[in-house]
Protein backbone atom coordinates (compact mmCIF):
# COMPACT_ATOMS: atom_id res chain seq x y z
CA UNK A 1 0.00 0.00 0.00
CA UNK A 2 1.21 3.40 -1.21
CA UNK A 3 0.62 6.14 1.52
CA UNK A 4 1.35 9.77 0.58
CA UNK A 5 2.34 12.71 2.15
CA UNK A 6 1.38 16.05 0.92
CA UNK A 7 0.94 14.42 -2.38
CA UNK A 8 4.33 12.68 -2.39
CA UNK A 9 4.42 8.62 -1.76
CA UNK A 10 6.82 8.30 1.20
CA UNK A 11 8.18 4.98 -0.20
CA UNK A 12 9.66 7.51 -2.96
CA UNK A 13 11.38 9.54 -0.63
CA UNK A 14 15.23 9.55 -0.83
CA UNK A 15 16.27 7.88 2.34
CA UNK A 16 19.40 6.60 4.31
CA UNK A 17 19.67 3.79 6.43
CA UNK A 18 22.74 3.35 8.67
CA UNK A 19 21.49 0.69 11.46
CA UNK A 20 21.11 -2.45 9.92
CA UNK A 21 22.01 -5.90 11.08
CA UNK A 22 22.52 -8.51 7.99
CA UNK A 23 21.79 -11.31 10.36
CA UNK A 24 18.21 -9.55 11.13
CA UNK A 25 17.52 -9.09 7.16
CA UNK A 26 16.77 -12.27 6.09
CA UNK A 27 13.49 -13.00 3.66
CA UNK A 28 12.10 -16.35 4.09
CA UNK A 29 12.74 -17.09 0.30
CA UNK A 30 16.37 -16.53 0.87
CA UNK A 31 15.77 -19.08 3.94
CA UNK A 32 14.36 -21.75 2.48
CA UNK A 33 16.89 -22.00 -0.39
CA UNK A 34 19.79 -21.67 2.11
CA UNK A 35 18.21 -24.16 4.15
CA UNK A 36 18.50 -26.62 1.65
CA UNK A 37 21.87 -25.94 0.49
CA UNK A 38 22.89 -26.67 4.00
CA UNK A 39 20.95 -28.92 4.78
CA UNK A 40 19.46 -27.72 7.75
CA UNK A 41 15.96 -29.22 8.09
CA UNK A 42 13.70 -26.26 8.49
CA UNK A 43 10.02 -26.57 10.94
CA UNK A 44 8.25 -25.40 8.13
CA UNK A 45 8.36 -25.44 4.51
CA UNK A 46 5.18 -22.29 4.34
CA UNK A 47 6.31 -18.95 3.95
CA UNK A 48 3.89 -16.86 6.03
CA UNK A 49 4.91 -19.90 8.96
CA UNK A 50 8.01 -19.36 8.50
CA UNK A 51 8.03 -15.88 9.60
CA UNK A 52 7.07 -16.65 13.00
CA UNK A 53 9.81 -18.09 13.56
CA UNK A 54 12.01 -15.07 11.90
CA UNK A 55 10.49 -12.11 13.38
CA UNK A 56 9.36 -10.72 17.07
CA UNK A 57 5.49 -10.71 18.02
CA UNK A 58 4.07 -8.05 19.70
CA UNK A 59 4.57 -10.20 23.36
CA UNK A 60 8.65 -9.46 23.07
CA UNK A 61 9.10 -8.04 26.61
CA UNK A 62 12.93 -7.15 25.97
CA UNK A 63 16.41 -6.76 24.11
CA UNK A 64 16.84 -9.82 25.45
CA UNK A 65 14.22 -11.46 24.16
CA UNK A 66 14.19 -9.84 20.77
CA UNK A 67 18.09 -11.09 20.37
CA UNK A 68 16.77 -15.08 20.39
CA UNK A 69 15.18 -14.89 17.80
CA UNK A 70 18.33 -14.50 15.92
CA UNK A 71 19.31 -17.88 16.56
CA UNK A 72 17.02 -19.38 14.30
CA UNK A 73 18.64 -17.24 10.92
CA UNK A 74 22.94 -17.68 12.06
CA UNK A 75 23.01 -21.01 11.27
CA UNK A 76 22.28 -20.51 7.00
CA UNK A 77 24.83 -17.22 7.79
CA UNK A 78 28.11 -19.41 7.57
CA UNK A 79 28.86 -19.61 4.08
CA UNK A 80 30.34 -17.61 1.26
CA UNK A 81 27.51 -17.90 -0.53
CA UNK A 82 25.33 -17.58 1.96
CA UNK A 83 27.02 -13.71 3.02
CA UNK A 84 27.29 -12.74 -0.22
CA UNK A 85 23.73 -13.08 -0.94
CA UNK A 86 22.11 -11.60 1.91
CA UNK A 87 24.47 -8.79 1.67
CA UNK A 88 23.11 -7.90 -1.95
CA UNK A 89 19.60 -8.57 -1.11
CA UNK A 90 19.59 -5.92 1.59
CA UNK A 91 21.21 -3.21 -1.05
CA UNK A 92 18.26 -4.71 -3.59
CA UNK A 93 15.59 -4.39 -0.91
CA UNK A 94 17.09 -0.50 -0.25
CA UNK A 95 16.77 0.52 -3.69
CA UNK A 96 13.33 -0.25 -3.45
CA UNK A 97 12.71 1.62 -0.59
CA UNK A 98 14.95 4.53 -2.35
CA UNK A 99 17.44 4.35 -0.27
CA UNK A 100 20.81 6.31 -1.68
CA UNK A 101 23.45 5.22 1.03
CA UNK A 102 23.31 2.22 3.66
CA UNK A 103 25.54 0.54 6.08
CA UNK A 104 25.22 -2.77 6.89
CA UNK A 105 26.36 -3.84 9.90
CA UNK A 106 27.42 -8.08 11.44
CA UNK A 107 29.44 -10.26 13.20
CA UNK A 108 32.07 -12.04 11.81
CA UNK A 109 32.24 -14.50 14.70
CA UNK A 110 28.75 -15.59 14.20
CA UNK A 111 29.28 -16.57 10.88
CA UNK A 112 31.70 -18.94 11.56
CA UNK A 113 30.52 -22.52 12.32
CA UNK A 114 31.41 -23.83 8.86
CA UNK A 115 35.03 -22.73 9.41
CA UNK A 116 35.12 -19.39 7.55
CA UNK A 117 37.80 -17.12 8.99
CA UNK A 118 36.95 -13.84 10.56
CA UNK A 119 38.63 -11.74 7.42
CA UNK A 120 36.78 -14.39 5.01
CA UNK A 121 33.63 -13.16 6.94
CA UNK A 122 33.95 -8.90 6.08
CA UNK A 123 35.48 -10.54 2.20
CA UNK A 124 32.07 -11.67 1.44
CA UNK A 125 29.76 -9.75 3.01
CA UNK A 126 31.46 -6.92 1.16
CA UNK A 127 31.61 -8.73 -2.18
CA UNK A 128 27.52 -8.77 -1.95
CA UNK A 129 27.83 -5.29 -0.96
CA UNK A 130 29.63 -4.19 -4.02
CA UNK A 131 27.18 -6.14 -6.40
CA UNK A 132 24.58 -4.47 -4.95
CA UNK A 133 25.97 -1.27 -5.33
CA UNK A 134 26.89 -2.02 -8.94
CA UNK A 135 23.45 -3.09 -9.65
CA UNK A 136 21.06 -0.81 -8.08
CA UNK A 137 23.43 2.31 -7.73
CA UNK A 138 22.87 2.33 -3.82
CA UNK A 139 26.29 3.05 -1.86
CA UNK A 140 26.66 0.16 0.32
CA UNK A 141 29.47 -0.03 3.65
CA UNK A 142 30.06 -2.43 5.93
CA UNK A 143 30.38 -2.26 9.92
CA UNK A 144 32.14 -4.96 12.02
CA UNK A 145 30.20 -5.74 15.34
CA UNK A 146 31.90 -6.98 19.02
CA UNK A 147 29.32 -9.29 20.45
CA UNK A 148 29.35 -8.21 24.02
CA UNK A 149 29.12 -12.18 25.21
CA UNK A 150 32.43 -13.21 22.77
CA UNK A 151 35.55 -13.00 25.01
CA UNK A 152 38.24 -10.28 24.67
CA UNK A 153 40.04 -12.56 22.18
CA UNK A 154 37.73 -12.88 19.82
CA UNK A 155 36.47 -9.00 19.68
CA UNK A 156 40.22 -8.18 19.55
CA UNK A 157 40.28 -10.31 16.17
CA UNK A 158 37.27 -8.40 14.83
CA UNK A 159 38.92 -5.18 15.21
CA UNK A 160 42.33 -6.33 13.61
CA UNK A 161 40.32 -8.01 10.37
CA UNK A 162 38.31 -4.71 10.44
CA UNK A 163 41.57 -2.46 10.03
CA UNK A 164 42.68 -4.89 6.90
CA UNK A 165 39.01 -3.51 5.53
CA UNK A 166 38.94 0.27 6.33
CA UNK A 167 38.88 2.18 2.94
CA UNK A 168 38.01 -1.09 1.02
CA UNK A 169 33.98 -0.97 1.71
CA UNK A 170 34.61 -1.44 5.65
CA UNK A 171 33.92 2.19 7.50
CA UNK A 172 33.62 1.29 11.53
CA UNK A 173 33.38 -1.41 13.94
CA UNK A 174 30.63 -1.72 16.43
CA UNK A 175 29.57 -3.07 20.30
CA UNK A 176 25.86 -5.26 19.80
CA UNK A 177 24.42 -7.71 21.99
CA UNK A 178 23.17 -8.17 25.68
CA UNK A 179 23.59 -4.47 26.78
CA UNK A 180 21.95 -5.15 30.57
CA UNK A 181 24.29 -8.09 31.43
CA UNK A 182 27.67 -6.34 29.86
CA UNK A 183 27.80 -3.22 30.08
CA UNK A 184 30.34 -0.53 27.96
CA UNK A 185 33.12 -0.05 30.25
CA UNK A 186 33.91 -3.94 30.01
CA UNK A 187 35.12 -2.88 26.38
CA UNK A 188 37.51 -0.07 27.04
CA UNK A 189 40.83 -1.85 25.67
CA UNK A 190 38.40 -3.19 22.59
CA UNK A 191 38.02 0.21 21.44
CA UNK A 192 41.18 1.35 22.63
CA UNK A 193 42.78 -1.05 20.17
CA UNK A 194 40.38 0.75 17.20
CA UNK A 195 41.44 4.03 17.95
CA UNK A 196 44.69 3.04 17.06
CA UNK A 197 43.99 1.94 14.39
CA UNK A 198 41.90 4.69 13.31
CA UNK A 199 38.73 2.83 12.45
CA UNK A 200 35.62 5.09 13.65
CA UNK A 201 33.39 3.56 16.24
CA UNK A 202 29.48 3.49 16.72
CA UNK A 203 28.08 2.14 20.16
CA UNK A 204 24.72 0.42 20.67
CA UNK A 205 24.23 2.26 24.14
CA UNK A 206 20.73 3.43 26.22
CA UNK A 207 18.99 0.85 24.31
CA UNK A 208 18.28 -1.71 27.09
CA UNK A 209 19.73 -0.02 29.70
CA UNK A 210 20.48 3.87 31.11
CA UNK A 211 22.06 6.94 29.61
CA UNK A 212 25.18 6.73 31.81
CA UNK A 213 26.00 3.87 28.92
CA UNK A 214 25.75 6.80 26.13
CA UNK A 215 28.23 8.64 28.45
CA UNK A 216 30.84 5.80 28.73
CA UNK A 217 30.42 4.83 24.89
CA UNK A 218 31.39 8.05 23.79
CA UNK A 219 33.78 9.32 26.48
CA UNK A 220 35.67 6.14 26.85
CA UNK A 221 34.95 3.92 24.24
CA UNK A 222 35.56 6.79 21.55
CA UNK A 223 32.13 6.47 19.77
CA UNK A 224 31.30 9.25 17.05
CA UNK A 225 27.93 7.83 16.90
CA UNK A 226 25.65 6.16 19.03
CA UNK A 227 23.35 2.75 18.19
CA UNK A 228 19.64 3.61 19.53
CA UNK A 229 20.33 6.15 22.56
CA UNK A 230 16.77 6.17 23.50
CA UNK A 231 17.03 6.34 26.61
CA UNK A 232 19.16 9.87 26.76
CA UNK A 233 16.44 11.37 27.94
CA UNK A 234 17.22 10.03 31.56
CA UNK A 235 19.79 12.10 32.28
CA UNK A 236 19.54 16.04 31.11
CA UNK A 237 23.35 16.53 31.46
CA UNK A 238 24.41 13.93 28.99
CA UNK A 239 21.65 14.56 26.57
CA UNK A 240 23.06 18.24 26.70
CA UNK A 241 26.76 16.51 26.37
CA UNK A 242 25.35 14.86 22.52
CA UNK A 243 23.16 18.09 21.61
CA UNK A 244 26.47 20.27 22.40
CA UNK A 245 28.63 17.70 20.41
CA UNK A 246 26.02 16.63 17.74
CA UNK A 247 26.53 13.45 18.24
CA UNK A 248 24.10 11.39 15.98
CA UNK A 249 22.19 9.08 17.05
CA UNK A 250 21.00 5.80 15.34
CA UNK A 251 17.14 5.44 16.25
CA UNK A 252 15.14 2.58 15.16
CA UNK A 253 11.45 3.03 16.14
CA UNK A 254 10.00 -0.48 15.32
CA UNK A 255 12.87 -2.10 16.92
CA UNK A 256 13.10 0.30 20.15
CA UNK A 257 8.91 -0.24 20.46
CA UNK A 258 9.77 -4.49 20.55
CA UNK A 259 12.58 -3.85 22.84
CA UNK A 260 10.84 -2.29 25.32
CA UNK A 261 13.35 0.73 24.99
CA UNK A 262 10.62 2.79 26.25
CA UNK A 263 7.33 0.66 27.32
CA UNK A 264 5.02 2.49 24.10
CA UNK A 265 4.53 5.30 21.12
CA UNK A 266 3.51 7.40 23.59
CA UNK A 267 6.90 7.66 25.52
CA UNK A 268 8.63 7.34 22.46
CA UNK A 269 11.21 10.44 22.44
CA UNK A 270 11.97 10.91 18.79
CA UNK A 271 9.81 14.21 18.23
CA UNK A 272 11.39 15.91 21.33
CA UNK A 273 14.55 14.75 20.36
CA UNK A 274 14.25 16.34 17.10
CA UNK A 275 13.17 19.51 18.25
CA UNK A 276 15.58 19.87 20.86
CA UNK A 277 18.52 19.95 18.07
CA UNK A 278 19.74 16.04 18.87
CA UNK A 279 21.23 14.81 15.85
CA UNK A 280 19.21 12.17 15.28
CA UNK A 281 19.18 9.78 12.25
CA UNK A 282 16.26 7.01 11.54
CA UNK A 283 16.74 2.72 10.23
CA UNK A 284 15.32 -0.12 10.56
CA UNK A 285 17.65 -2.38 12.71
CA UNK A 286 16.65 -5.59 11.57
CA UNK A 287 13.58 -5.74 8.76
CA UNK A 288 13.15 -9.49 9.01
CA UNK A 289 13.30 -9.71 12.43
CA UNK A 290 11.29 -6.66 13.23
CA UNK A 291 9.10 -6.90 9.84
CA UNK A 292 10.11 -3.04 8.91
CA UNK A 293 11.12 -1.47 5.89
CA UNK A 294 12.27 2.18 5.82
CA UNK A 295 9.24 3.15 4.22
CA UNK A 296 7.15 2.07 7.23
CA UNK A 297 9.71 3.82 9.70
CA UNK A 298 9.36 7.14 7.69
CA UNK A 299 5.45 6.70 7.59
CA UNK A 300 5.38 5.98 11.18
CA UNK A 301 7.27 9.01 11.79
CA UNK A 302 4.49 11.12 9.62
CA UNK A 303 1.39 9.82 10.78
CA UNK A 304 2.15 8.50 14.71
CA UNK A 305 4.59 12.10 14.67
CA UNK A 306 3.35 14.57 12.38
CA UNK A 307 7.08 14.76 11.42
CA UNK A 308 6.60 16.92 7.64
CA UNK A 309 8.33 15.74 4.30
CA UNK A 310 10.40 18.63 4.61
CA UNK A 311 11.18 16.98 8.35
CA UNK A 312 11.69 14.04 6.90
CA UNK A 313 14.62 15.63 4.39
CA UNK A 314 16.29 16.99 7.12
CA UNK A 315 16.39 13.35 8.60
CA UNK A 316 17.82 11.77 5.53
CA UNK A 317 20.20 14.85 5.56
CA UNK A 318 21.31 13.51 9.30
CA UNK A 319 21.90 10.48 7.93
CA UNK A 320 24.04 11.79 5.46
CA UNK A 321 25.75 14.21 7.81
CA UNK A 322 26.16 11.18 10.01
CA UNK A 323 27.59 8.73 7.26
CA UNK A 324 31.17 6.70 8.08
CA UNK A 325 32.12 7.99 4.36
CA UNK A 326 34.86 10.34 3.63
CA UNK A 327 34.10 13.72 3.13
CA UNK A 328 34.28 14.13 -0.33
CA UNK A 329 32.32 11.13 -0.74
CA UNK A 330 29.60 12.52 1.78
CA UNK A 331 29.59 15.75 0.00
CA UNK A 332 28.43 14.33 -3.05
CA UNK A 333 26.08 12.41 -1.23
CA UNK A 334 24.45 15.51 0.32
CA UNK A 335 24.30 17.49 -3.19
CA UNK A 336 22.63 14.62 -4.53
CA UNK A 337 20.18 14.31 -1.62
CA UNK A 338 19.50 17.60 -1.76
CA UNK A 339 18.56 17.80 -5.82
CA UNK A 340 16.38 14.92 -5.10
CA UNK A 341 14.56 16.39 -2.24
CA UNK A 342 14.69 19.78 -4.75
CA UNK A 343 12.89 18.16 -7.79
CA UNK A 344 9.62 16.43 -5.40
CA UNK A 345 9.33 20.51 -4.19
CA UNK A 346 10.71 19.63 -0.81
CA UNK A 347 13.15 21.89 1.11
CA UNK A 348 15.71 20.46 3.26
O1 LIG B 1 19.01 -3.68 18.61
C1 LIG B 1 19.95 -4.44 18.88
N1 LIG B 1 20.64 -4.26 20.03
C2 LIG B 1 21.69 -5.03 20.39
N2 LIG B 1 22.12 -6.05 19.65
C3 LIG B 1 21.46 -6.30 18.49
C4 LIG B 1 20.37 -5.53 18.07
N3 LIG B 1 19.93 -6.05 16.89
C5 LIG B 1 20.73 -7.09 16.60
N4 LIG B 1 21.64 -7.26 17.57
C6 LIG B 1 22.67 -8.30 17.68
O2 LIG B 1 23.68 -8.06 16.72
C7 LIG B 1 24.10 -9.30 16.18
C8 LIG B 1 24.89 -9.12 14.92
O3 LIG B 1 24.13 -8.50 13.92
C9 LIG B 1 22.80 -10.09 16.09
O4 LIG B 1 23.05 -11.47 15.99
C10 LIG B 1 22.13 -9.71 17.39
O5 LIG B 1 22.59 -10.57 18.43
ZN1 LIG C 1 21.24 -2.71 16.19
Amino acid sequence: MNIHLNGIDISSLPKIDLHVHLDGSLRPQTVLDLAESHGVQLPTTDKHALLSHMQVNEDCSSLQDYLSKFHFTTRFLQTAIALERVAFEIVEKANRHHCKYIEIRFAPQLHRERGLYTEEVIHYVLAGLKRGEQQFGVRARGIAICMRHHDHQQNMEVIHAASKYIGKGLVAVDLAGDEASYPPELFREIFAASHRRDIPVTIHAGEAAGAANIHEAVSNLGATRIGHGVRLQEAPEIMDMMIARQIPLEMCPVSNIQTKAVSNWESYPIRDYFERGLMITVNTDNPGVSGTSMTKEYRILAERFGFTTSELGQIAMNGAHAAFLEESEKAKLKRELREEFASLGISV
